[in-house]
């Protein structure tokens, strides 16, 4: 390795046993003194969004008291690097499924890009006229007392010229400033702490790449003019280029409640990406919580996904190849059955049973392997792109309208193509969103139906104790929940509930079995462990409180 790729990954390496100094679930017995200043000082005093007694409590606010009991070694992860994949974190010991791997709150935070009006000082989105800009630059604010305190006096300043002030709520000059935050932001806090600066410096901007591409252009025009001219900041454009870049390349997608937008967090943006990804991340209160969702074995890279895991594969490579630059190769990128999912293939409509599967050449005729028939790579597309529009105008929350919708288009894409799967999700959503004494027995059996489909799914694609998993249990017992308790619960015939998959509830039942509460029990259960870190662990107690009331009458 050469010597100046050498310094940055010694930078990131400092950065990561920064994390473990701060990282209570580590243990008292492993925390470094709090002489490391790089590590106090990176984390406590530099975080936007935390105070440091808040990220010191973490633990409490976050770790099952199993967790907090438990002495890990203070090396869970390590960086190694590669020709393909650059830097990346390996396993340095066996990671159990459910282990948190590490925590860490972010560096810089900003609103989303183009995303309407949001709280610079708390990144809640503001809504309507509700509130007012900021006394002295003009920029969006929720009020005094939000709580937030990313909007800096330095900051401040150098957005007066941008001229929000008078007009607070002008839409142009808010999507202005949302471009312009980010690097203005990452410069202010690198100018402020020389140790930030090194670990942002040592992130990977593809900078020379995207100077050839209309992003490099867009960043030359909108961003480095802007900030030079208009708001007076000394910054040539390859600073300027190699900041936007970094944050596109690594930055998260970060969501809390009414809380939106991008945060750098150098720790998390070292996890390579994997179309069936080894963790998942939970963003709470300003900290990420990266958690390993099946066993991962000493050695492994620790993956995380950049895309959306339930996307067929020519979308994911789309989305990967304009956002982050690489061309994903893992086993389900380069098996057209998407490790036996289908989740690309589309029903022949020439015998109505075969699937036809992407061929690997994306010009290429499609051809069903049951009749023999081809359909050109143009008419599937514009099939595609009809499905995907339809998707698109759909009022999503109508179960009605997403019912009529996804019997259209499993007759003409199959049952397993990813349009219909996401068609499935949006009605398990939209059905579960209604008031449950509002919905019939037949909506409930249908959540029942749509969610064991679903879970067999994610077995394929997002194993282990992934979110979409969680949440499909989640609403699957609150369906199971509320049939039970219309039907009451007997102690009855137990063995077609006991097959596999859990619990069987079906039309035919008159009443549901003993043994029906404890499948649901069980993955209640299981739920809650998935759903530990996120938002939605209040209404798994609910559903919780619910069953057992049930039990006990
Ligand atoms: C967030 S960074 C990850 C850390 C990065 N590897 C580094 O050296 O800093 C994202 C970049 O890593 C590379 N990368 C991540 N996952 C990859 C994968 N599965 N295959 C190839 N390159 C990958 C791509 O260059 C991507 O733009």
């Amino acid at each position: 390795m050469e010597a100046e790729e050498q310094q940055r990954v010694s930078a990131l390496e400092r950065y990561m046993t920064s994390l473990a100094a701060i990282n209570p679930s580590w243990g008292d017995q492993d925390k470094p003194e709090a002489s490391d200043s790089f590590s106090e000082r990176l984390q406590l005093e530099y975080c936007p969004t935390k105070r440091p007694e808040v990220l010191r409590s973490s633990g409490s606010l976050f770790s099952s008291p199993e967790e907090q009991d438990e002495r890990r070694p203070r090396e869970v992860v390590e960086i190694h690097s590669s020709p393909g994949f650059g830097r990346y974190l390996v396993a340095s010991r066996n990671i159990a499924a459910g282990e948190v791997v590490f925590r860490e709150a972010p560096l810089v935070v900003a609103p989303k890009a183009g995303s309407g009006a949001s709280c610079l000082a708390c990144l809640r989105s503001l809504q309507g006229s509700e509130w007012a800009g900021c006394q002295q630059c003009g920029a969006p604010l929720c009020g005094r007392g939000c709580g937030g305190d990313g909007h800096s006096q330095e900051e401040c300043r150098l957005l007066v010229p941008l001229g929000l002030k008078g007009q607070p709520q002008n839409t142009v000059l808010i999507k202005q400033l949302s471009v312009l935050l980010t690097p203005i932001r990452t410069i202010l806090l690198m100018k402020k702490a020389p140790p930030v600066k090194e670990v942002i410096a040592a992130l990977q901007s593809h900078a020379e790449e995207r100077r050839r591409l209309p992003i490099g252009r867009f960043v030359d025009e909108h961003v480095a003019k802007v900030l030079r001219a208009r708001l007076g900041l000394p910054v040539d454009s390859d600073i300027v280029q190699h900041l936007c870049g970094i944050f596109d390349t690594n930055a998260f997608e970060i969501s809390d409640g009414d809380i939106r937008g991008r945060a750098l967090l150098p720790g998390g943006a070292l996890m390579n990406h994997s179309c069936s990804p080894n963790t998942q991340h939970w963003y709470r209160n300003g900290v990420m919580t990266v958690r390993a969702v099946v066993d991962i074995p000493e050695g492994a890279p620790v993956t995380n996904t950049y895309t959306n895991s339930l996307w067929g594969t020519r979308a994911r490579a789309a989305h990967l190849s304009t956002s982050k630059l690489f061309t994903c190769e893992c086993e389900r990128c380069l098996d057209p059955t998407e490790l036996g999912s289908h989740l690309s293939s589309v029903l022949c409509r020439g015998c109505g049973g075969g699937l036809m599967l992407p061929p690997a050449d994306c010009r290429a005729d499609w051809e069903c392997p049951a009749c023999g028939k081809s359909v050109s790579a143009g008419a599937i597309e514009t099939l595609l792109r009809a499905g995907g529009a339809a998707l698109g105008r759909l009022p999503i929350g109508d179960a009605a309208a997403v019912a009529a919708a996804l019997a259209h288009l499993r007759r003409l894409l199959g049952d397993a193509h990813y349009i219909v799967v996401e068609l499935k999700y949006a009605l398990v959503q939209a059905l579960m969103a209604t008031a449950l004494e509002a919905l019939t027995e037949d909506d409930l059996l249908n959540v029942l139906d749509l969610t064991s489909d679903l879970l067999r799914l994610a077995d394929l694609l997002e194993p282990g104790l992934s979110r979409f998993r969680g949440i499909l249990l989640l609403e699957r017992c609150r369906a199971a929940v509320e049939l039970l308790q219309r039907r009451g619960v007997a102690d009855c015939d137990t063995t077609a509930a006991a097959s596999a998959g859990g619990t069987q509830l079906n039309s035919s039942q008159s009443v549901y079995s003993v043994q029906n509460v404890e499948d649901v029990s069980r993955q209640l259960e299981e739920c809650a462990f998935i759903l530990h870190y996120d938002s939605r662990h209040d209404d798994v107690i609910e559903v919780k409180q619910r069953i057992t009331s049930l039990i006990s009458f």
